[in-house]
């Protein structure tokens, strides 16, 4: 299973200093939608030019316009790019469409699909995205009673390949790999730690 640290701050300066910090122990460096909403897609640019030997994924999280959006961002450097896996069937094509010209991966991010979200995730993945990522956003993760639990009963029940995003940390992302994911993805566990280098160690250090 491969770590992707989300880099969950609002400026490129505080981007840069996260990615230099956690780099060595990650295989995906995230720029999170607000940075990319912050810093605009030169963002994309600055990461990959500064760690090129890392896969940069940039969370657009399109939700319309999936092929020009998702052309953007591939041309910026990304590596990877964010679809909603809620959105039109048509928007999630045309984000596919732009990865195949580059060569690149199209991810469905399946945040907001409430009602069967894995029938939705059976769907998209027949569109052509590379894997979806089930994820509780950080407003779901703040409700009470928020427990990580149903994104790994949806990726063990919908049979294609996935990552898990929705507040990771070192008690659950042995659970993780366990359900089967491809990916994990952790933010705030590695950014708001005293230590954000060592947090990511140590979650590196706990995949198997
Ligand atoms: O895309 C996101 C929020 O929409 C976050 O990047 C994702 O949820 C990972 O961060 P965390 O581990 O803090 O949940």
């Amino acid at each position: 299973m491969k770590l992707q640290v989300a880099l969950d701050v609002a400026t490129l300066e505080d981007a840069l200093t996260l990615a230099r910090q956690t780099a060595d122990y990650v295989d995906i460096l995230e720029l999170g939608t607000p940075l990319i909403k912050a810093e605009g897609l030169d963002a994309i640019k600055a990461i990959k030019a500064a760690h090129p030997d890392k896969l940069v994924f940039a969370d657009m999280k399109t939700a319309d316009a999936g092929e020009l959006e998702a052309d953007l961002a591939f041309a910026a450097g990304a590596d990877l790019v964010t679809v909603m896996g809620a959105a039109d069937d048509d928007t999630v094509r045309g984000a596919v469409a732009a990865g195949r010209k580059h060569g690149k991966d199209v991810v469905a991010d399946m945040i907001t699909v409430v009602a069967d979200r894995v029938a939705r995730i059976r769907e998209v993945s027949k569109m052509g995205v590379s894997f979806v990522e089930i994820h509780a956003g950080l407003d779901e993760q703040a409700k009470p009673g928020y427990t990580i639990q149903t994104l790994l009963d949806d990726g063990r029940q919908a049979g294609v390949p996935f990552s898990i995003a929705g507040g990771i940390k070192a008690e659950s992302i042995a659970a993780v790999q366990d359900s089967g994911a491809t990916v994990a993805v952790a933010g705030g566990a590695i950014y708001s730690a005293k230590d954000p280098a060592a947090a990511a160690k140590n979650l590196k250090s706990l995949i198997r």
